[in-house]
Formats: structure tokens, sequence, C-alpha cells
């Protein structure tokens, strides 16, 4: 637009009755209003007829944000919202509280078959997928049960000083007393019952596997820290203001998390999956998807402290070898202390699309690839399926990326023999999807 051109009239605040259409990757259903606006509509579900307020956009907006503000005509799927900070304006942790828990994961599954269809050109069978989206084990509840799987909560906190949540899209806080979906060893730290007075946010970690507390102060500029008093013992660490670097405190400066029978230092508040069922789940699948054979080499790339290095180690044996790749600094230390009883694994740092084509390696068994939300990309793709492994297995957060970089993989001679996808995340919209890829000559 000009930089003096007229701004057109926002629409935020009007309201239309609706007839709400299927779901859309992001937490939101699509409908469309008389006069053929397209509406993406939070706390609704398909088939429901609703009174949607806009939340963002003007005249001009190809689409527009909405809340369903009055549900007319409810879905079965509707249950009243188990949290009481849910709803219209309110905290932005959660999707889909007011859906039940088969049904959350149904929408998911719709979000990963339309992004398949859409980016990639696949149907579920041809992805391999029988189309279900799998509860993490023990979380099958009765609607109206919220299971406790948050192991890392990032709280903001008020200009008062009160610990809470993000609004959808916002920066304003809301102040809570408890998330519900908070492990309860997270809970039992106490953040949200007392005041932050000066910091900008606080994460809370909770190890899985190990009595390992941790809480990551994030100081306004100029603040003091507080003297952190909490109900449990807890290793205490700062971000810096400028450059994000994070100091100790005090207590240790990593937590130590268990998934696969073996012990994962995680230092920093650095990446680890968040959900207690999550590393295990994963790493079971994608073995089962790749089955490594002693003496395979194979890849890890982004890394992390080196979860599906060791997983693989384990598996090929001394005559074979494991490369992980992994950008962050502090990851890398920790999965290079993770892994040191193992002589035929390195940990390269950097950023996979650089150091890849540096390591000069030509040929590989086998490669695992869990790339954060934004995907591996074309270029990283295409370089990797020059490498012939035997299978590919592609762990992804964003189903969008997924179905994207599968459509790159199809390009390079690759083709998914299965996909798996996993309720990580409940109560929100993400998904976790598990797609095991080989060549597209062999079997066809
Ligand atoms: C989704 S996490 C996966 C970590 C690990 N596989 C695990 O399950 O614990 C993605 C990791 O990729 C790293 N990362 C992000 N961009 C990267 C890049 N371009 N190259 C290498 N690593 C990257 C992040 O620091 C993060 O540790």
């Amino acid at each position: 637009m000009p930089k003096n051109a007229p701004e057109s009239p926002s629409l935020v605040g009007a309201e239309y009755e609706v007839e709400i259409g299927p779901v859309a990757h992001g937490g939101h259903c699509i409908a469309r209003t008389d006069e053929g606006r397209v509406l993406f509509v939070r706390h609704a579900l398909p088939g429901e007829r609703v009174v949607a307020r806009v939340t963002e956009g003007d005249e001009t907006s190809r689409f527009l944000r909405a809340d369903a503000v009055t549900v007319l005509d409810a879905s079965k799927d509707r249950i009243p919202a188990p949290c009481p900070y849910a709803g219209p304006g309110r905290c932005g942790g959660c999707d889909w509280q007011h859906a039940k828990p088969g049904a959350q994961r149904r929408l998911k599954g719709e979000v990963v078959a339309e992004q398949l269809h859409r980016l990639a050109g696949l149907t579920p069978e041809e992805a391999g997928w029988d189309g279900t989206v799998v509860p993490a084990e023990g979380d099958k509840l009765p609607a109206g049960e919220v299971p406790r799987w948050r192991t890392r909560v990032q709280y903001a906190v008020d200009a008062s000083g009160r610990a809470g949540l993000r609004r959808h899209r916002s920066h304003e806080v809301e102040p809570i007393d408890h998330c519900m979906i908070a492990a309860e060893g997270v809970s039992e730290l106490g953040v949200e019952k007392r005041e932050w007075p000066g910091m900008a946010s606080v994460q809370a970690i909770a190890a899985t596997g190990s009595q390992d507390r941790q809480v990551i102060l994030t100081p306004r500029p100029g603040a003091r820290l507080p003297l952190v008093e909490l109900d449990k013992p807890v290793s205490v660490l700062r971000v810096e203001e400028k450059g994000g670097g994070v100091h100790r405190v005090h207590g240790r400066p990593f937590v130590r998390e268990r998934a696969d029978d073996r012990t994962y230092r995680v230092g920093n508040g650095g990446f680890w999956q968040v959900h207690p069922k999550a590393a295990d789940t994963l790493v079971r699948a994608v073995m089962q998807g790749l089955l490594p054979r002693k003496g395979d080499t194979a890849l890890d790339l982004y890394c992390g402290v080196g979860l599906f290095a060791g997983a693989l180690a384990d598996r090929v044996g001394d005559k074979g070898a494991v490369l992980g790749i992994e950008s962050g600094k502090r990851a890398v230390e920790d999965a290079r202390h993770n892994l040191q009883g193992f002589d035929r694994v390195r940990i390269e740092q950097g950023k996979v699309d650089q150091v890849l084509p540096r390591t000069g390696i030509t040929e590989v068994d086998l490669i695992v690839l869990d790339p954060p939300r934004a995907g591996a990309g074309k270029q990283v793709v295409h370089h990797l399926a020059a490498l012939g492994a035997r299978r590919i297995a592609y762990v992804a957060c964003d189903p969008a990326a997924l179905a994207r970089d599968l459509a790159y993989f199809r390009e390079s001679g690759y083709k998914p023999r299965t996909l798996r996808a996993f309720d990580l995340f409940p109560m929100t919209h993400h998904v976790e999807c598990v797609a095991i890829l080989e060549p597209a000559t062999k079997g066809s």
C-alpha cells in the first residue's frame, strides 16, 4: 500500500451469522459470510451455526479472523471447555478445549489429510497412512478430563508481575492460577502462585524420568532478578536481555530427561519434546520404520541433544556409524556429552544445508530428519535424496511443511512408505507426524 494511502475501514468487532465449514490448519474452521468473505473462525466446530465476531481484518482483507461468540446450533462434538481461561479473547494456548478428545484427533487428522492432498497431491492411502491420529499412551481420557502433558510451560508476565499465558495472536497476558494441561511437576513449582515483578517471562520445566526441575527467567530491561523461592528445589537460569544468552543463577544449568532407556542432558532450556511420552513414542515410530541393521551408516539431522542419534547408535552397533547435525551450540555440547560412550557417533555444529555438503558424505543407509516448524526445504531434501538411503524417517511438527517436503522428495525419487500421526499436544491444534520414505522404484 502507498505510504499515505487512506487506511481501509477495520472490520474488527463486526458480527456475522455463519455456517461453519471444514477445519483449517492453525486451530480454526472456515466459514463464508453472505457477501462471500472468508472467515477463519476459532472456538467453532465444523457444521455449527454461530455468530462470529471479527478479531482481525478490514474491508480489503483476503480473509478475516474471527471468534465464535455465540453458538446457535452446536456440534455433537462440542463440550463445555474444561479450562476456565479458554474462550474468545482469553488464553491462546489451547485451540480445541471445546471439542471432545476424539473429535480433536479427528480434526487434526482432517488437517493432515488436507495438507497432504493440497501440497503433496497424496491421498492417505498413497502416504501409507490409516488416517488416524493416535493419542499418547495414557492420554485416552473421558470428555471433560484433560491430560496433564506440558512438561515445559513458558509463562508470560504482565506489568503487575502476574504470570499467565498470552492471548491468541497478542502480546497481552491472560493471568492464570492454574494451567490444566501443565504437567504435575510444573504445577508443583508454584510459578502461577507468586508474583514475578520485573520479569518478561518465566519458563518452568519438569523433566521426565528424573526429578530435575528448572525455572528460566527472562527479565525486562534493567530489572533485577527476584529471589526465587518456589515450592520445590529447582535450578534457575537467566536469559540475557540482549542476544538471548543464558546464564546459570543457581543449580545445574541442565535437566536430565529419559527416553529409550537412556538419560539425555538438556541444557539452557534447549529443545526437548514437551509431552512426557513424546520422545519414546517418536523413537519407537522411527526405529520401527527404519529397521536399522548392524553396520548401517546413518544421519540424524536437526539432532538436538542426540535423541535419535542415540537410538540409532545402539542399533547400528560398533561397525555402524552415526552423524548428527545441529545448529544450537549448547545442544551440540549436550549431544556430544550424551553420546560420549559411542566411538562411532559424531556430532557437527551448524545448519544442515551448510554442514551436510561440507561433510563430503555421498552415501548413507538411513536418515532421520526432525526439522523445526519451517521444515527442511527443497535444497536439503534434494541433497538427502542423492545419498541413496534405504529408508528416511521424517519427523514433523508441522503437517504443511511435511507435505511440501514430501512433494520435493517425490521430485527426487522418494515416496512415503508409511505415515503415522500422533496427538502429542492434546487440546491444541498441533500434531506430530512420522513419515517413512523409501526409493520410489522399490515395490512400485
Ligand atoms: C524439532 S527439534 C528436534 C531435536 C531432536 N531431534 C529431538 O527430538 O530432541 C529441531 C532442532 O533443529 C535445530 N535446528 C533448527 N534449524 C536448524 C538448521 N538449519 N540446521 C540444524 N539444526 C537446526 C534446533 O536447534 C532444534 O534442536
